[in-house]
């Protein structure tokens, strides 16, 4: 469903990925890990096309997206992404911002968005505020009123940037813990960018681990934490359970 070959990504002269290899299947959940500045954002966001490639080819459910002919709205609708800050619009409710994409985007009607809406929205335990704004609410709540904003577009695929790490570390959970519900129960297609290593050794089904710009290591999760083989992975990984 998403496939990387040879993919080269340039900021200038600086090489930020490098031979990028990588096919993910429909229903997989893969996590990237590795050190600050390893590319994981960059390859990331090069998959809705947020970042271009430079070259190599990177293919989503067949469509090759960074050929200029491409409608690359086409292509995002079918790509949710929650980033570090959750970017929800403030002068917005939380129902609001949850069914403004559906009605402005899908075309849904409003009752239709709204019970749709209302459904995400305990999926992910923030009911309750519906009618509420998001500065009104926790870092923890906003993230997961983000989740639940791109899950109401019914993408395949969710894509994760880092979405714990701009929070107080009393609210990781709770969002860690939509997101592992949604990995288990949904069957959704997720790529999630993270240093949470409980999180990723739980949920994914791969681990694909990055070191200056290039995938070091892509393995079944058990078996890249019970024994990774690189050594820039034994030595990442000793470090962070170390800390
Ligand atoms: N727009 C940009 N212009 C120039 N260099 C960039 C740009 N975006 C990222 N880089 C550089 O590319 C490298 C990879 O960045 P990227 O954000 O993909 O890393 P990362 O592995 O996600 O790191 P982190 O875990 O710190 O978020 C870094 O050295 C970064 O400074």
């Amino acid at each position: 469903m998403i496939s990387f070959k040879h993919v080269e990504k340039y900021y200038g002269s600086f090489h930020a990925l490098k031979d990028i290899n990588l096919t993910i299947e429909r229903g997989e959940v893969v996590v990237a890990i590795g050190p600050s500045g390893s590319g994981k954002s960059t390859m990331l966001r090069c998959i809705n096309a947020l970042e271009e490639i430079t070259t190599g080819e990177l293919l989503v459910d067949g469509v090759d997206i960074h050929d200029k002919k491409t409608n690359l709205n086409e292509v995002r609708k079918n790509l949710g992404m929650v980033f570090q800050h959750f970017n929800l619009y403030p002068n917005m409710t939380v129902l609001e911002n949850v069914t403004i994409a559906p009605i402005k985007v899908l075309k849904e009607d409003k009752e239709t968005a709204t019970k749709k809406a209302e459904k995400l929205l305990e999926k992910v335990g923030m009911l309750h505020k519906k009618d509420e704004y998001p500065t009104q609410l926790s870092g923890g709540q906003q993230q997961r009123i983000a989740i639940a904003r791109s899950l109401a577009m019914e993408p395949d695929v969710m894509l994760f940037d880092e979405p714990t790490s701009a929070l107080d570390p009393e609210m990781v959970g709770e969002v860690l813990d939509v997101m592992k519900s949604l990995a288990k129960d949904s069957g959704m297609t997720m790529i999630v960018v993270t240093h949470e290593m409980g999180f990723a050794r739980e949920v994914a089904d791969r681990v694909i681990f990055m070191a200056d710009g290039q995938i070091l290591e892509d393995r079944e999760s058990e078996s890249f934490f019970d024994h990774p083989k690189d050594e820039r992975a034994k030595q990442f990984l000793s470090k962070i359970i170390n800390h």
